[in-house]
């Protein structure tokens, strides 16, 4: 056979490795930066950025309508995560920028500043030292369909994007009751949040544009911007409604922020599946092995092939059959290793069931360099599992197991 047309045999150890240390991702965002950054040298780029090692610092968008809560819930995740927190105000504010001092003479001149000037705010601020190490958190920016297009050309990419929503005539009456402490520049309201301290409460300020008429307004704004805004997050974007408890929309933000989205690294499936007798474990592993082309390594059957096939171990095997004993570990691993390093398991994935059944054996498996990258334990109640294997019945010609009512088995 031609060489080059033989199956190549990739070891079973190279993907497991690229997986175990999220190689693909490494290199992925590595080479994003290299052609945002486009480096003069890109050795000493790479091998900075690889020190760096701030692929999972938050990069956070928050976006939505006045008073959803951005600022409330951009502040407490930027506490509770120790990251930067960026909105237009501290931007405008920036001290011994040229970028920030034209966008105050042009926010003093005509009350708005140009896309392109606060685009590059944000490029200048996400550069510094500090949100490149911990991260960053943008409250209500973008704000045009314009300035997501400049982001994006300049690899402003976020990681999460959350849009807050809730009923206009809810944000209308909630945006009168918002209160802002000069001091520590907390928000707080008059009904939903109002600080405990006297002194704090004495010195709180009302914040201009809150009124109904500023806020409904802001709000038409905003219902015109945000849906040519969206479709550029399509993967990363998660709506949460604002119109619950702070709490309760800061620990929804909270989590999602905390997920990491699906990777486009190659993957192949290494399924474990463990429960008690009669928990199901055959069944599902043939279906998830039908639907995923998975190879279905059932142990108790694999043991029992290795004695027809007349394997060296046959005969060892088949003396603790007729003892009714179990096989030691050692040589069930032997007959494991033997299946789990053929070509089809390795290219293909496996879904196992049936070892290991004790921490053992599992740490046994996993020092073979076997590690599972799913494992699910089927829990079923003792009666369910006394009923099912009751009522099972196996087919002696196919060995399959059925229940009297149960779906029919994925061997259609
Ligand atoms: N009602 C119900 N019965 C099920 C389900 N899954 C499996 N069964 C039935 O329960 C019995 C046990 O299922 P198995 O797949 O053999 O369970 P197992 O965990 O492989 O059992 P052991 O190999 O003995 O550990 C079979 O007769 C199945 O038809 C299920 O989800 N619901
Ligand atoms: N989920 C919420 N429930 C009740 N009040 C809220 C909620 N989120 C924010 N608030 C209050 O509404 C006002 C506006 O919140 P803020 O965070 O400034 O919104 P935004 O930044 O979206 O304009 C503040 O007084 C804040 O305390």
């Amino acid at each position: 056979m031609d060489a080059t047309s033989a199956p190549h045999r990739i070891p079973a150890e190279m993907p497991q490795y690229g997986e175990a240390n999220h190689i693909f991702e490494l290199m992925q965002s590595m080479l994003e930066q290299l052609l945002i950054h486009q480096p003069q040298d890109p050795i000493p780029f790479m091998i900075e950025h690889l020190h760096r090692d701030n692929d999972h610092v938050p990069k956070i968008i928050i976006l939505g309508p006045p008073a959803s809560g951005k600022t409330t819930i951009a502040m407490w995740l930027c506490k509770h995560l120790n990251t930067n927190l960026l909105t237009r105000g501290t931007l405008l504010g920036k001290e011994f920028s040229s970028v920030a001092e034209e966008a105050r003479k042009q926010y003093q001149r005509f009350k708005k500043v140009p896309d392109s000037l606060l685009i590059q705010l944000v490029q200048e601020r996400l550069m510094e030292e500090d949100c490149v190490r911990r991260g960053w958190i943008l409250d209500g920016i973008p704000q045009t369909r314009e300035q997501v297009l400049m982001m994006q050309t300049l690899g402003l990419a976020p990681r999460h994007v959350i849009v807050l929503n809730a009923p206009d005539s809810v944000l209308i009456e909630r945006n009168l009751g918002k209160r802002i402490d000069p001091v520590t520049r907390e928000i707080y309201h008059t009904t939903f949040d109002w600080p405990r301290e006297a002194e704090v409460q004495n010195r709180l300020l009302e914040p201009e544009g809150i009124s109904e008429v500023e806020t409904a307004r802001k709000l038409l704004e905003y219902h015109r911007s945000i849906i040519r805004i969206l479709p550029s997050y399509p993967r990363i974007l998660k709506a949460i409604s604002a119109d619950q408890p702070c709490v309760d929309v800061f620990y929804q933000a909270l989590t999602y922020v905390q997920t990491s989205h699906r990777s486009n690294a190659p993957f192949t499936p290494r399924v474990l599946l463990c429960g008690p007798m009669g928990s199901g474990k055959s069944l599902q592993a043939a279906l998830l092995a039908q639907k995923y082309g998975l190879v279905n390594i059932c142990c108790g059957q694999l043991l029992r092939e290795a004695v027809e096939d007349q394997s060296k171990l046959s005969e060892l095997i088949q003396s603790f059959f007729d003892k009714e004993m179990t096989v030691p570990d050692d040589i069930i691993l032997k007959v494991l290793k033997g299946r789990l390093d053929r070509p089809d398991c390795v290219h293909k994935g496996w879904v196992l069931h049936g070892f290991p059944r004790d921490l053992d054996q599992a740490h046994m498996l996993a020092s073979m360099g076997y590690s599972p990258n799913r494992v699910f334990f089927l829990n079923v109640p003792l009666d369910s599992i006394l009923e099912r294997l009751t009522l099972r019945r196996v087919d002696p010609v196919t060995g399959e197991r059925r229940s009297p009512g149960v779906f029919p088995s994925p061997h259609f």
